[in-house]
């Protein structure tokens, strides 16, 4: 980065820290604060909706409250791809540091056989009822591409009919372009005959091809980039009606370190449950805003918080809210639902000096249809138009930890979960097809890829032949599978005789003023990183938010 830039990127910083420090000196907190929108969380759906609703609706203020440190403090953590595992794993502020309790299973080797459900993605969320066709994939296309900014130079019209190019969002093939033992990757995949896709996210899913990402000249492009910030630029003063009337100011306010901690309910019509403001803590004090006429509360707490939240403010299952001494106001099945893309990786030992630099993440991905039985998918299995496994390969330079090794990792994940037998069939298949890439030249002659790390610790290698019955594969999944952090579905969207907690316009069943905008809201989890698709469901919001406030 030049110093220039640098030093553009500290004086941003600044002035934003400033503008926090600001508004908490200032605030008198004693006089009602009223907005007309609140918004509880800046992650991916409330940086999104601020933005969209300050600029299409005139005259509005909204207060995003968000219980994490600004995205500035994080000195380049977030914004440099390449450090995203110090990100992800250290429990700080930007990190709240949940696990994922033990999976107590019975072994599943030899079930009996389940099937597979099919990915049909968007047109399912958009199956369950008249109202929800505003869900369908055509529809959801729109926005992906209303947001996009793709820079891929050779854009055809295919490519074209897939993405966005005037969006705020910034797309870009992998900045640097990729490395050379991951474009190994690609033709140890093709001598299996893994078509390649040079778009997954166009026509077709399957085959073997390069990731795109959400960067910007080789820096990530978050949503707090692309469109929060562009939120915080729109600043107006609307002169009051009277001439010493203070007038409006029609602004995104943001607030850090702010932990919501429940919704205030409006105590005059109790049975309508009408959200009127949230409490909140700050600085150890807890405090209260409120919503003014035709505003909403709108919680982008995210998949774990949003739900609780909720159950806080007494909406959810009648037994939880009980045990925790939690009046019911309404009882709905907040919480469950819960689904992710299930993972499990191998680590391949590559020759010394193959990984020449920093790796922006996941340069490749093999997406392919796993086989249900267990067994190496074959070629019909790689055309499978129904794919439901995406490999994510990355490549790794020589950590100490780990034997001072270069590697490359291979990652599958479940991306169409059915929670029975047949997932654990499907990942042993995909890690089986990871070990046949492995074995496949140029890996295992240029780079001289030949021992894997499937023992019990990184850092013990064997050799690629090995003999691996399915219950060592079984045992070897059971321990070392993890979450992609693709969680979604605790606050799900469908009608509520069918275990719905939001309706089609994303608004909480049985009460007013109150939305959910986040993955909480998937009915399905989509057969790909949850991201964009979350970002799009803020970006849809916002619109039927809009239509219903200019009613
Ligand atoms: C480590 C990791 C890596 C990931 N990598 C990818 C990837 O490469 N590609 C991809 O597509 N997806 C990825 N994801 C998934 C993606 O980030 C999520 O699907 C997406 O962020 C969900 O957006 P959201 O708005 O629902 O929630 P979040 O983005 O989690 O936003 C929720 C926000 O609300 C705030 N909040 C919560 N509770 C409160 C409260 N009580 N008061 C105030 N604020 C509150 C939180 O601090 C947070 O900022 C990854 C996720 C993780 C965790």
């Amino acid at each position: 980065m030049s110093q220039e830039k640098s030093q553009e990127e500290v004086e941003i910083r600044e002035l934003w820290i400033k503008k926090i420090c600001d508004n908490h000196k200032h605030t008198k907190f004693e006089t009602k604060e009223i907005y007309d929108f609140i918004i509880v969380g800046a992650g991916t759906a409330g940086c999104v909706l601020a933005r969209e609703l300050i600029y299409c609706i005139p005259k509005i203020s909204i207060l995003v409250l968000e219980a994490g440190g600004p995205d500035a403090h994080s000195n380049g953590l977030i914004s440099l791809p390449c450090t995203w595992p110090t990100a992800a794993f250290l429990v700080d502020d930007h990190n709240w540091g949940y696990v994922t309790e033990e999976q107590k299973m019975q072994s599943h080797i030899n079930p009996t056989k389940e099937m597979i459900k099919k990915a049909k993605e968007y047109n399912n969320w958009a199956a369950q009822g008249p109202e929800y066709k505003i869900w369908d994939w055509d529809h959801c296309l729109e926005v992906f591409k209303a947001m996009e900014n793709n820079s891929r130079k050779k854009s055809d019209k295919n490519f074209k009919k897939f993405h966005g190019f005037n969006g705020l969002l910034h797309v870009e093939d992998c900045h640097d372009g990729i490395q050379d033992i991951m474009s190994g990757v690609i033709d140890a995949a093709k001598n299996l005959d893994i078509p390649y896709n040079e778009d997954f996210n166009g026509e077709r899913q399957n085959g073997v091809g390069t990731y795109q990402f959400t960067s910007k000249e080789g820096k990530r492009c978050s949503l707090v980039d692309s469109y929060l910030r562009d939120a915080l630029k729109k600043v107006e003063l609307h002169p009051g009606l009277e001439s010493n009337d203070i007038g409006k100011v029609a602004a995104v306010d943001i607030r850090s370190y702010t932990h919501v901690l429940d919704i205030i309910w409006d105590k005059e019509n109790k049975k309508e449950n009408i959200a009127i403001g949230v409490r909140y803590f700050y600085n150890g004090i807890i405090r209260e805003v409120f919503v003014a006429p035709k505003g909403e509360v709108i919680l982008c707490g995210g998949v774990f918080n949003s739900p609780q939240i909720l159950m806080i403010s007494g909406v959810g299952p009648k037994e939880n809210l009980e045990a925790n001494n939690i009046k019911i106001r309404r009882e709905l099945p907040v919480g469950r639902n819960l689904m992710d893309h299930p993972s499990c990786s191998i680590s391949a030992k590559s020759t010394k000096g193959s990984i020449h630099h920093l790796s922006s993440g996941g340069e490749i991905v093999i997406i392919h249809k796993a086989n249900v039985e267990g067994k190496i998918p074959c070629k019909e299995n790689f055309f499978d138009e129904n794919p439901d496994c995406q490999i994510t390969a990355t490549p790794f330079c020589s950590p100490s930890k780990y034997n001072n090794t270069d590697r490359i990792n291979l990652l599958p994940a479940l991306n169409v979960p059915s929670s029975v037998a047949d997932d654990l069939y499907r990942m042993i298949s995909s890690l089986k097809l990871c070990r046949e890439i492995i074995k496949q030249p140029p890996l295992s002659t240029v780079y001289n890829v030949k021992e894997i790390g499937i023992n019990d610790e990184f850092g013990k290698w064997c050799t690629n032949d090995i003999d691996m019955s399915d219950e060592d594969w079984e045992k070897y999944i059971l321990n070392k599978s993890f979450s992609s952090s693709h969680a979604c579905g605790t606050v799900k969207m469908a009608p509520e005789s069918k275990g719905g907690v939001v309706n089609h316009r994303l608004q909480v069943h049985g009460t007013k003023n109150l939305r959910v905008v986040d993955a909480s809201i998937f009915p399905y989890i989509p057969s790909g990183n949850t991201n964009a698709p979350t970002a799009m469901v803020a970006w849809k919001a916002s619109r039927l938010i809009i239509e219903d406030y200019m009613e």
